[in-house]
């Protein structure tokens, strides 16, 4: 038998399948889907075995050296899945892969095989092995020569055995004493000894072992009781690993379905019937804040749950807060697993280990855990769809929406993304019934949303008011803070520094050829344009109004807290920023402070502007909600609209009324302005004029190469090259752009350049993407040259 193999070594040679001899003794076990060990050259490298096929078309293979799982860690499902993502994302294989299985199993790492049924259930061979509660290493187990490997895997696939990698982290590997009954116990324990003849009598009892802690809650005994039944040899005594539980301790109240409103039984019936009658249909639930999205999401897994099915829940790394976390295990419970980035590598790999032993059968998640190896999948829910963190900024660069998407359709099942405020090319393929639109156009319970208001801030500066307060503000924060209501200040931190403004016009520069803001570069003291190279000197004089207040903007929210001290010195303030959150289980502690009503005011950047929901807040205040506006990306509106509204969502989503107040240099601009009205249909048709004249996504597709080298003449030279093959190999309609220097024009040393792809239909873009690495193949394998390449892209450095 033959094994097709991915190895590890990602490079471009190597990014194809190997054939290898699978040993006569290893056939039953070598299956797609486990990582093996392989000669390759001189060296012994691993790889995941694709296929097993009769026969190769090459005339000389070497045998397998050795491999790693027993029972394969990639589903058939995610092998496909792999292979596609290579081919659409231009990544090798190998990285798609390595992408789906927890980090732990990729460092080297002992097996150790343990006993989760009773010995007795196991063949003769390997019960010696067993005896005594041993969890005996893999290899010891393999060298016997009485056991069979086809009876290991039989038995791990029974779940009578686990394999578990051991991952070594210090003091993290979780032991806890357990106890039970000595087997064939004989001695006597005196009659006045009632104490330990109950306790004796209640683990018989029980039949099993137990957790020294647990018993003595349950049974309310003392710790010397259970000591010297040791010590008479009644009972035994060891340690049994736990499963390192991120939310150990972590109570959670049981939820029941809301009877839904409406609205909600209008938008959950399709999604219904779609699992209902197993087929795929993406669907776009677009509800406003506060419409009861969760609630839609729950009852639907509910339903696939009824039908055995499994349900995987996306959500941004930074919503990824208790209060979320807390309304999917409190439906669920036990069934949840969590995954995101604060966990260990030992947390990642135990939810993991959940999933593929089909112990949860719900994930909540960020992004990478729309690759949870889940075989019967029956929803798939995006949350809070228009963020950019889907997206991956390194190879492989994958959007999870399209994985999601992919896996679907491989499962018959539905996909749901959400959101108050979809992206663009989302709500735009609702329109053309590409997805099925469902819209929650009102708040549960005909909560009215939040009332708007937008301060001018030139306004304020002409009446004297210097400071990053409103008198609007300040007003409502003191009746807030004496009604004992809370505030939620939001500081737009992302774009700071880099765009120039007028403070006396509210002028920015922006580039004269593509209608977008410049970057200061302070190197050179000048502006550049990011899209099409374009640069000027940076300005004395605001060329608008001629004042001479045109500066950079800044301001952090160390400086915004202070200078509330000062005005406010009777408000408490909770700061959250990534100085304040920096160490572990800080930031749920100071939202839960801010939710048990600890703090007048919540006082942060972006991790503050969704899942909050708190009755209390009935104000939000947004300092600079241009900052964002101004950076050099075609999505900067688009962006400003979205954090809007959702931070504007955070007040009176309870019986209180909210009450929004947007600090704007730039009011009248349609992305603030038409927060007033919440109106997304409006900001919608708008955005997408401002996307046809400039010819930007969703009218066209777009891709992003970007060349880099240590030196400079290379770097051009090279990207002249990438330009002008690009020009001859795809379609007329077809824009190339560039080549420019990317907008960090330097990083480590290597100098950067940037061409940029905008089509409509161009069926070799592909190939001819590949074609470009290949060309240049022997200056990045030596690991001079780098070209990458970004498909759809949502970063622009
Ligand atoms: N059918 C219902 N009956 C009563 N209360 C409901 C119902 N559905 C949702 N709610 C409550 O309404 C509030 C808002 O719902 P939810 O948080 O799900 O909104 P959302 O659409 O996800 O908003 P956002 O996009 O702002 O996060 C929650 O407190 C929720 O418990
Ligand atoms: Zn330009
Ligand atoms: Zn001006």
């Amino acid at each position: 038998m033959i094994a097709k193999v991915i190895v590890d070594v990602p490079t471009s040679n190597t990014d194809r399948v190997f054939d290898y001899d699978i040993p006569k003794e290893w056939e039953e076990v070598i299956q797609p889907g486990v990582r093996v060990v392989v000669p390759f050259g001189p060296r012994k490298i691993q790889g995941f075995v694709v296929d097993v096929t009769n026969d190769s078309t090459f005339h000389k293979t070497k045998p397998i050296d050795d491999f790693l799982d027993v029972v394969p860690v990639l589903t058939s499902e995610l092998l496909s899945l792999g292979e596609w993502l290579a081919d659409q994302t231009l990544c090798f294989q190998l990285s798609a892969y390595q992408l789906m299985i927890p980090a732990a199993l990729r460092t080297k790492v002992k097996k150790e095989l343990c006993l989760l049924a009773h010995i007795e259930t196991l063949p003769y061979s390997i019960r010696p092995h067993f005896q005594g509660d041993k969890s005996p290493l893999w290899n010891d187990l393999v060298k016997d020569k009485n056991v069979s490997l086809k009876e290991i895997q039989q038995a791990v696939k029974e779940g009578k055995l686990e394999v578990r990698y051991q991952v070594e982290e210090k003091g993290k590997k979780k032991m806890e004493r357990y106890v039970k009954v000595s087997e064939n116990t004989t001695c006597d324990i005196p009659t006045r000894a009632v104490k330990q003849r109950e306790l004796l009598a209640y683990l018989q009892s029980l039949g099993k072992p137990i957790a020294v802690q647990a018993l003595l809650q349950e049974t309310k005994m003392t710790r010397q009781t259970i000591t010297t039944l040791v010590k008479k040899g009644v009972l035994q005594e060891f340690d049994k690993e736990v499963y390192r539980d991120p939310l150990a301790g972590v109570e959670y109240e049981r939820t029941l379905p809301l009877e839904l409103t409406d609205q909600q039984r209008d938008v959950i019936q399709p999604i219904l019937d779609t699992l209902e009658t197993k087929s795929h249909y993406t669907f776009l639930l677009h509800g406003v804040t506060g419409s009861g999205k969760t609630e839609v999401y729950l009852q639907s897994i509910d339903k696939a749950l009824e039908q055995k099915r499994e349900a995987i829940v996306l959500v941004p790394e930074i919503s990824l807060t208790p209060q979320m976390v807390q309304r999917f295990k409190g439906r669920f419970g036990s069934k949840v697993a969590v995954l995101h980035s604060g966990l260990s590598m030992g947390e990642k790999y135990d939810e993991w280990r959940k999933i593929l032993r089909k112990e949860v059968q719900v994930v909540v998640g960020a992004r990478s855990a729309i690759f949870a190896p889940f075989t019967n999948l029956g929803i798939i829910i995006i949350d809070e769809e228009h963020e950019t963190s889907y997206k991956q900024e390194e190879n492989p660069r994958y959007h999870a929406r399209d994985v999601a998407i992919f896996r679907g359709k491989h499962h018959q099942c539905p996909v749901i993304l959400g959101s108050a405020t979809p992206s663009l090319e989302s709500y735009a393929r609702a329109r053309k019934n590409v997805y099925r639109l469902l819209p929650l156009t009102e708040r549960v319970h005909n909560r009215a949303m939040p009332e708007v208001h937008v301060v001018d801030m030139r306004e304020e500066l002409r009446s004297g008011n210097r400071s990053m307060f409103s008198y609007i503000l300040l007003e409502k924060l003191k009746d807030r803070i004496e009604k004992g209501e809370q505030t939620v200040l939001f500081l737009n931190r992302r774009g700071y520094s880099t765009f120039v403004m007028c403070r006396d016009c509210g002028y920015v520069a922006s580039c004269e050829h593509c209608d977008i803001s410049l970057t200061y570069h302070r190197t050179q003291n000048s502006l550049k344009c990011h899209y099409c190279g374009h640069e000027e000197k940076m300005p004395t004089k605001c060329d608008s109004c001629g004042s001479e207040h045109i500066r950079f903007f800044g301001s952090g929210t160390q400086k915004v807290e202070e200078e509330l001290t000062r005005v406010l010195p009777e408000a408490k303030v909770i700061r959250m920023d990534i100085d304040t959150t920096r160490r572990k289980g800080s930031h749920e502690r100071l939202l839960s402070a801010f939710g048990r009503g600890e703090a007048d005011i919540l006082l942060g950047t972006q991790m503050i502007a969704k899942g909050l929901d708190f009755p209390k807040i009935t104000l939000v205040g947004v300092l600079a909600a241009d900052s964002m506006l101004h950076i050099p990306d075609f999505r900067s509106a688009e962006r400003t609209f979205q954090l809007m509204e959702q931070v504007s969502g955070r007040a009176g989503r309870h019986d209180l009324k909210g009450e929004v107040i947007i600090q704007s240099y730039t009011p009248d601009h349609y992305s603030i302005e038409l927060v007033k009205s919440h109106d997304y249909e409006q900001f919608f048709q708008m955005e997408m004029t401002q996307r046809k004249v400039g010819l930007y996504p969703p009218y066209v597709f777009m891709v992003l190469i970007t060349i880099s080298h240590s030196e400079l003449t290379n770097v051009i030279t090279v990207s002249e090259k990438v330009v002008s093959f690009l020009r001859r190999e795809l379609f007329e309609s077809t824009t190339v752009l560039g080549p420019v220097a990317s907008p960090l024009a330097r990083i480590k040393d290597r100098y950067r350049y940037q061409c940029m792809i905008k089509y409509r239909n161009e069926p070799r873009l592909l190939e001819a993407l590949r074609e470009i690495r290949q060309h240049f193949i022997r200056e990045i394998n030596q690991g001079d040259l780098q070209i990458s390449i970004d498909l759809q892209p949502y970063l622009f450095t």
